[in-house]
C-alpha cells in the first residue's frame, strides 16, 4: 500500500468529535461509524479495520495520539497481507504472538545486512538491552547466521540446523521480495525444537555413525577377501581351503598348514592372518630351516645392545617380539633342528622371550601358524621331531592339495600368472595356443604351482609372435632353453665342463647347481625368489646352497 492509495482522513477527537475530514471521510456512512463509539474502541485496538460504503469497501488505519486518533482512508488492497489482516478478527493479536513466541525467534535483516528486527527471546539469549542491536551487522550478533548469504543467493534455506552455543537449533531462512527485488530477509529459530525434530536428529547421528562403521568394515572385508583370491582355484579341495580359513582364523589357535612344496602354504599363512582378529598387527614370517643353531635365540628373541661383537648398536627385537599382538608364521618347520625345536616349545608354553644379553624376561602375545612339506608324524618316528612340538603346533591342520589333485584348477591358474606376467614384463596380448592348456593337464607337476609358474614365466619371456605355445615349454625334464646365460654360452659352459664325461644324474645336478649360483647373483642372495624363479622348494634350495658351500651370514 502506498499514498496513492490514499482515499480519504478523518481527524476526531473524544470530546468534541470530528474535526477534519478530506474525500471519502467526509461520506456519511464512514462519519456514523467514527461517531459509534463502541466501534472506535474495536477499531483502535484493531487499528486496521475494513470500512464498508454503499460503493465500495476501504481499509482504515487508526492511528492514536493522546485523546484524537487519525483514520487514514485506503482503497482496499488486494494482497494476501490485507486479506489476513482484515479477514481474521484477532491478526494483529497473531502478529503480536509471532513476534513474542518464546519458543520460535525471529530476525530480520535489511538489504545492507544490518539488523532490522530481533524478537525479545533472541535479544535474551544473546544478553541484548531490548532494541541495542538495531542497525548492527547481523554477523556481528549472530556468528554463524546465513541471513546475508541468503539476500545475496535469493534462495531460501528451510529446516537446517544451527549450531548456537553448545546447542543445536533448527533454523529456516527466507528472502524477503518486494516489487520483485530482495529488499531483506528473515530468519526464524526454534528455540524449543518440536521433540520429534530433535528425536529425528539424534537418530539421524546414530544411523551416519552406523553407515560410517559398515563402510569402514566393507572396506576391511575387501582388503581380507583380497588375501583370500590370491588363492586361484575353484576346484572342491581349494573351495574346501578357502572355508577351513574363514571358519578357522578367528580362533586364535595354532595352525598347521602342510601340503607339498610349492602348493601355496605361505598364501594361506597371509590369508589366515588377515582374516584374523589380529590382522591389524605384523605377521612375521621366520623361515625355520634356515635359521643356523648359532643364531636362532638373536634371530627369535633378539638381543640387548653390545650382546656379542658384531651386534646392532641399539640392540634389536627377535621375531617373536615382532610378532607381538600379531602372528608369527614358522615356514619348513619341518626342517628346523632339534636343539631349535625345544628353544621353540619353550616360547610356546611360556609366551616369554628373553632378549640374548638381557635380564627382563617379556611376555609376548602371538598366534603361531606354521608350516611343513614334510609328513611331521614320521619324523616324529624318526626321532627328527618332537612329539611334544607337534602337539603344540597342530591342534588345527589345513592340508593343501597337490596340483595333481587339482589339475582342473590349471586353466585358471595359466590365465592367473599370464596376467601377472603381463603386468611384469609390460606385455599384453600374449594369447595363448589353444592345445597349451591341454598340454600343462597331461604334464606332471611334481613342483607344484611354483612349478607352473615358473614354467609359465619362462615360456612366456620365449613366446614369439606374442603367442605362447608348446615349444615354449621347457618339458618335464626341465627347461630346453633358460634364464640368465644365452644358450650357446650354457652349451659351452656344460660341454666345457665336461657334459660328456660322467653319468647323466651327474651332469644334471652340476646344472643345476650352476642355475641357482647364477640366480643368487642374480636375485642377489634373496633366496625366496631364487626358489621361486627355478620352481624348487626352499628347503631344497638350502640344502644345494650347502652343497655350494654358501651359508647364511
Ligand atoms: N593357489 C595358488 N594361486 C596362485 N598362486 C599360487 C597358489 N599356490 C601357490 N602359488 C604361487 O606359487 C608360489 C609358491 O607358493 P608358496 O611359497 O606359498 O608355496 P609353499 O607351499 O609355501 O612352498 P614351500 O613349501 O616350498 O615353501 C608362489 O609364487 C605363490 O604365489
Amino acid at each position: 500500500m502506498s499514498l496513492k492509495d490514499l482515499k480519504g482522513f478523518i481527524i476526531s477527537s473524544q470530546d468534541k468529535g470530528i474535526l477534519l475530514a478530506s474525500g471519502v471521510g467526509e461520506e456519511k456512512t464512514v462519519q456514523a461509524l467514527v461517531k459509534t463509539p463502541a466501534w472506535v474502541q474495536e477499531a483502535v485496538s484493531k487499528r486496521i479495520v475494513p470500512i464498508d460504503t454503499q460503493d465500495s469497501r476501504y481499509i482504515g488505519l487508526f492511528a492514536p495520539n493522546d485523546d484524537k486518533y487519525i483514520l487514514l482512508l485506503m482503497d482496499e488492497a488486494n494482497d494476501a497481507v490485507m486479506e489476513f489482516l482484515l479477514g481474521v478478527d484477532f491478526s494483529t493479536n497473531i502478529l503480536e504472538q509471532i513476534l513474542t513466541d518464546p519458543y520460535d525467534a525471529m530476525v530480520v535483516a535489511n538489504r545492507q545486512g544490518r539488523l532490522a528486527y530481533l524478537s525479545p527471546v533472541h535479544e535474551k539469549f544473546f544478553g541484548l538491552k531490548h532494541g541495542e542491536a538495531i542497525g548492527a551487522k547481523v554477523t556481528d550478533v549472530i556468528p554463524n547466521s546465513r541471513l546475508c548469504d541468503v539476500i545475496k543467493t535469493g534462495v531460501a534455506e528451510v529446516g537446517q540446523v544451527l549450531q548456537m552455543g553448545d546447542t543445536q537449533r533448527v533454523t529456516s531462512r527466507h528472502p524477503i521480495r518486494r516489487d520483485g527485488e530482495i529488499v531483506g530477509a528473515i530468519g526464524r529459530v526454534m528455540f524449543k525444537g518440536p521433540q520429534q525434530i530433535e528425536k529425528m536428529s539424534r537418530k539421524i547421528t546414530a544411523l551416519e555413525k552406523r553407515l560410517a562403521e559398515y563402510e569402514r568394515e566393507s572396506k576391511s572385508d575387501k582388503v581380507k577377501e583380497k588375501y583370500l583370491d590370491a588363492i586361484i582355484g575353484q576346484s572342491l579341495a581349494i573351495e574346501a581351503v578357502r572355508r577351513q580359513i574363514k571358519k578357522v582364523a578367528a580362533l586364535d589357535v595354532p595352525v598347521l598348514i602342510q601340503g607339498e612344496s610349492g602348493t601355496g602354504k605361505e598364501l594361506v599363512a597371509r590369508a589366515l592372518h588377515m582374516y584374523s582378529q589380529r590382522s591389524d598387527s605384523n605377521l612375521v614370517t621366520v623361515n625355520a630351516a634356515a635359521l643356523p643353531a648359532t643364531l636362532v635365540e638373536s634371530e627369535l628373541f633378539g638381543y640387548e645392545a653390545g650382546a656379542f661383537t658384531g651386534a646392532h648398536r641399539k640392540g634389536r627385537p627377535g621375531k617373536f617380539e615382532q610378532a607381538d599382538g600379531g602372528t608369527i608364521f614358522l615356514d619348513e618347520i619341518g626342517d628346523m633342528p632339534l636343539e631349535v625345536q625345544s628353544k621353540l616349545l619353550r616360547v610356546l608354553q611360556e609366551r616369554i622371550v628373553e632378549r640374548v644379553g638381557g635380564d627382563k624376561p617379556k611376555s609376548v602375545d602371538f598366534r603361531l601358524c606354521s608350516a611343513t612339506n614334510h609328513n611331521l608324524e614320521d619324523l616324529v618316528e624318526e626321532n627328527k621331531f618332537r612329539l611334544d612340538l607337534f602337539y603344540r603346533i597342530s591342534p588345527v591342520c589345513i592340508t593343501l592339495p597337490s596340483l595333481e589333485e587339482r589339475k582342473e584348477d590349471i586353466p585358471l591358474l595359466l590365465r592367473h600368472f599370464m596376467q601377472e606376467m603381463a603386468d611384469k614384463y609390460d606385455k599384453a596380448n600374449v594369447e595363448v595356443e589353444s592345445n597349451v592348456v591341454d598340454y600343462l593337464m597331461s604334464r606332471r607337476w611334481p613342483g607344484n604351482i611354483r612349478q607352473l609358474r615358473h614354467e609359465v614365466e619362462r615360456a612366456f619371456v620365449f613366446a614369439e609372435n606374442g603367442v605362447l605355445r608348446i615349444e615354449d615349454f621347457g618339458g618335464e625334464s626341465g627347461g630346453s632353453r633358460s634364464f640368465g646365460a644365452q644358450p650357446q654360452n650354457r652349451n659351452n659352459r656344460l660341454t666345457g665342463g665336461g657334459m660328456t664325461d660322467g653319468t647323466i644324474k651327474e651332469a644334471t645336478a652340476r646344472v643345476e647347481l650352476e642355475m641357482i649360483s647364477d640366480c643368487m647373483v642374480r636375485f642377489r642372495g634373496n633366496k625366496k625368489k631364487v626358489a621361486d624363479h627355478l620352481g624348487i622348494s626352499r628347503s631344497y634350495l638350502y640344502k644345494k646352497l650347502e652343497e655350494l658351500n654358501i651359508h647364511e651370514d
